[in-house]
């Protein structure tokens, strides 16, 4: 049996990606209860003041003092973090919270002295369920939280049967609830990330599509070292329109997975049905590589597919390539797009079937 649905449900980059967003939704939540937390230990030191027993219970109010304060950076530190580091400040945060929370009950039941059988009930419901906010590190967190019930437990006069009774109670019925709270979110990040692969994938050729080419091009921009260079290379299918008007559109559609199939050998970093019959393929390239897709046309003849209405008698695409070393100016994925776009119309125009390349040099900005 699988107890940790963090170790077993998502792939290991999904689930830390999981965790990102769900820190993120959890953060707003946690400093609510840190708030609340602050509002109570003030009223008792407060309290504790205006019955004037203060310097009598000195110990107790620092410790309050210093968990307010606590609980004030910790605040201020989450409104400041970044979402990379929110992973582990929130393992603190949530050992705060636990600490915060025991030390809140004792506290009440010191003011009150009334807390009974009913005290440790509330207190183990309440914290059993503070891992449900970080869904990390939960063994030690649990750890934590049994430390602090015995330490409820000396400091309230309630039996240990009862403690350990509601303790153990709670615990399961509990877990069990975070178990499905688990499975439920992991299964609904699991669908977002099924639904917005699908609305970036290409449904014919399975590639991605236009809609996830700037983000996916931008970011290989930016890993871009300055000895490397980034070539986007811009294809379109020759007399495709004379193929579908002879052949048909379902036979027009072979021709398109078949030429995604090729592209796809190319060994490029992203690969992109842009539309219609046209695709671009993005690389990274050392020195050596600057030919990289100069023998694409022997490609297309090596895999004859026959197109009677075409000079060449078989399907044949036109390339053009913009390349840019980026030494000094970032090149943008726009500026790659035209320069490539206009390769692609020169390939046209002098004959088909076949490559231009051209350097993109970014303007001065
Ligand atoms: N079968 C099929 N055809 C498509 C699809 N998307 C676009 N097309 C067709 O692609 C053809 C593009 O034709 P044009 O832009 O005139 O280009 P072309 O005939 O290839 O001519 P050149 O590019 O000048 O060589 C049109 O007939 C579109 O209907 C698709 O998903 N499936």
């Amino acid at each position: 049996m699988k107890y940790f649905p963090s170790t077993f449900y998502l792939s290991r980059f999904a689930e830390k990606e999981f965790q990102i967003q769900l820190n993120k939704s959890s953060q707003r939540l946690a400093n609510t209860v840190l708030y609340l937390c602050i509002f109570f230990l003030l009223s008792f030191t407060v309290l504790s003041l205006e019955s004037e027993n203060f310097t009598d219970n000195l110990l107790i109010n620092s410790i309050r003092i210093v968990i307010i304060l606590l609980s004030s950076i910790f605040i201020f530190l989450n409104k400041r973090n970044n979402t990379e580091k929110l992973h582990i400040h929130f393992f603190g945060y949530a050992i705060l919270f636990c600490c915060t929370i025991s030390y809140l009950f004792w506290s009440f039941s010191l003011t009150h002295n009334e807390l009974k059988e009913g005290g440790p009930m509330l207190v183990v419901a309440v914290i059993t369920s503070i891992p449900m906010l970080h869904l990390g590190h939960k063994s030690l967190l649990w750890l934590i939280i049994c430390i602090n019930l015995i330490g409820i437990h000396v400091f309230t006069p309630v039996s240990i049967s009862w403690t350990l009774y509601f303790l153990f109670t709670m615990i399961i019925v509990m877990g069990y609830i975070q178990y499905q709270l688990d499975i439920l979110l992991r299964t609904q990040y699991k669908a977002e990330l099924i639904a917005a692969e699908r609305a970036n994938t290409d449904k014919l050729t399975g590639l991605y599509n236009r809609h996830s080419f700037e983000t996916k091009c931008s970011n290989l921009i930016a890993q871009l070292h300055p000895s490397q260079y980034i070539a986007l290379a811009m294809i379109d299918i020759d007399y495709f329109k004379k193929y579908n008007d002879n052949y048909g559109h379902l036979e027009g559609d072979r021709v398109l997975i078949k030429v995604a199939e090729i592209l796809n050998s190319c060994e490029a970093d992203i690969v992109i049905r842009f539309g219609g019959e046209e695709f671009i393929l993005v690389k990274i390239l050392q020195i050596d590589q600057l030919n990289w897709l100069h023998d694409l046309p022997k490609a297309f003849s090596n895999s004859t597919i026959p197109h009677q209405y075409s000079s060449f008698g078989r399907i044949t695409v036109s390339t053009g390539i913009a390349i840019a070393k980026t030494n000094e100016k970032i090149v943008t994925t726009k500026e790659l797009l035209t320069s490539a776009d206009e390769a692609m119309y020169q390939a046209k125009n002098t004959g088909r079937n076949r490559v231009v390349s051209q350097s993109v040099i970014p303007p001065k900005k």
